[in-house]
């Protein structure tokens, strides 16, 4: 289980470019749950997902994950737990190692790296046979360097290591953002494959709609650094894509609606 309990981070704090990017996040995320985080940009979705992986403290609020207090854990600390794909497709992996070197690496992630790049021989054939249900070609070419593939090929095996050793959390960062619609499709089924098949509870930024709706058991949409809608059961399995829209389209009105509040004060004490 993930529990967030007032989690509160400003960048830049007392400077003219501070941003108070969380607001007190209350969120608690049952294990094996997939949960869609939605948001319009700025709105504070990818320093959620960071602030949970330990990219930086947050000033505010504890973070348990599987029974640990991670809150004072560093990042590569919380990596043991934690499963990460990022929208480029070139963050997470090492570009110059073959493929079989990158889920060596996977496969030791958050230990030393004394034990050297090779993957253990009896861990090659699972591999091999794992990556040929990608159906991309790629069992064959694991000496191959990485830097070499495709964003979908790297995407899809990104996924795979991150998944590898079944993290207890998976965070996925518009993780299919970068890449074209037919590669994007195919990560995102892959996705949705692997979280099934292992029970991954997720938390997974998009800012499609269509997936929002057709993938996952919760929605929770994030607005100015706080979650302002959270829907799940039967609401989120009747939700359309319109649905959704609707309420972005009551983010914007009050964002409109603080400008113009913002613009009146203005107006009164200048
Ligand atoms: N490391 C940082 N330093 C300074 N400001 C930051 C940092 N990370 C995020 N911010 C700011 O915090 C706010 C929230 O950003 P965040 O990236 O979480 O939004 P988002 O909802 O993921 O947006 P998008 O959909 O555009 O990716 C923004 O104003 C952003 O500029």
């Amino acid at each position: 289980m993930l529990a967030l309990s007032g989690i509160r981070k400003t960048f830049h704090t007392g400077t003219v470019n501070e941003v108070r990017a969380l607001r007190g996040v209350d969120l608690t995320i049952e294990p094996g749950s997939f949960v869609i985080v939605l948001g319009m940009n700025g709105s504070g979705k990818s320093t959620l997902l960071n602030a949970v992986a330990g990219s930086f403290y947050v000033d505010e609020g504890s973070i348990e994950l599987a029974g640990h207090d991670v809150t004072k854990w560093p990042e590569h600390k919380r990596a043991r737990l934690i499963g990460r794909v990022f929208q480029n497709p070139f963050s997470g992996t090492a570009p110059t190692m073959s493929i079989a070197e990158n889920f060596a690496l996977a496969c030791r992630r958050g230990q030393s790296r004394g034990l050297g790049w090779a993957l253990a021989p009896n861990l090659m054939q699972p591999l091999r046979e794992r990556i040929a249900t990608l159906k991309m070609g790629l069992e064959d070419r694991l000496d191959n360097a990485i830097g070499s593939l495709s964003g979908g090929q790297r995407q899809a095996l990104t996924l795979l290591m991150a998944t590898w050793l079944k993290p207890e959390l998976l965070l996925l960062d518009e993780h299919t953002a970068a890449l074209d619609p037919k590669s994007a499709d195919q990560v995102i089924q892959l996705s949705d494959e692997v979280i099934q098949r292992d029970k991954l509870t997720t938390l997974m930024v998009t800012h499609s709609m269509q997936q929002a709706v057709s993938l996952g058991d919760r929605i929770i949409m994030m607005h100015r650094g706080q979650v302002l809608h959270d829907i799940r059961g039967a609401e989120k399995k009747r939700l359309r894509p319109e649905d959704l829209l609707d309420r972005f389209d009551e983010v914007r009105r009050r964002e409109l609606l603080d400008e113009s509040a913002a613009a009146i004060l203005n107006e009164l004490y200048i």
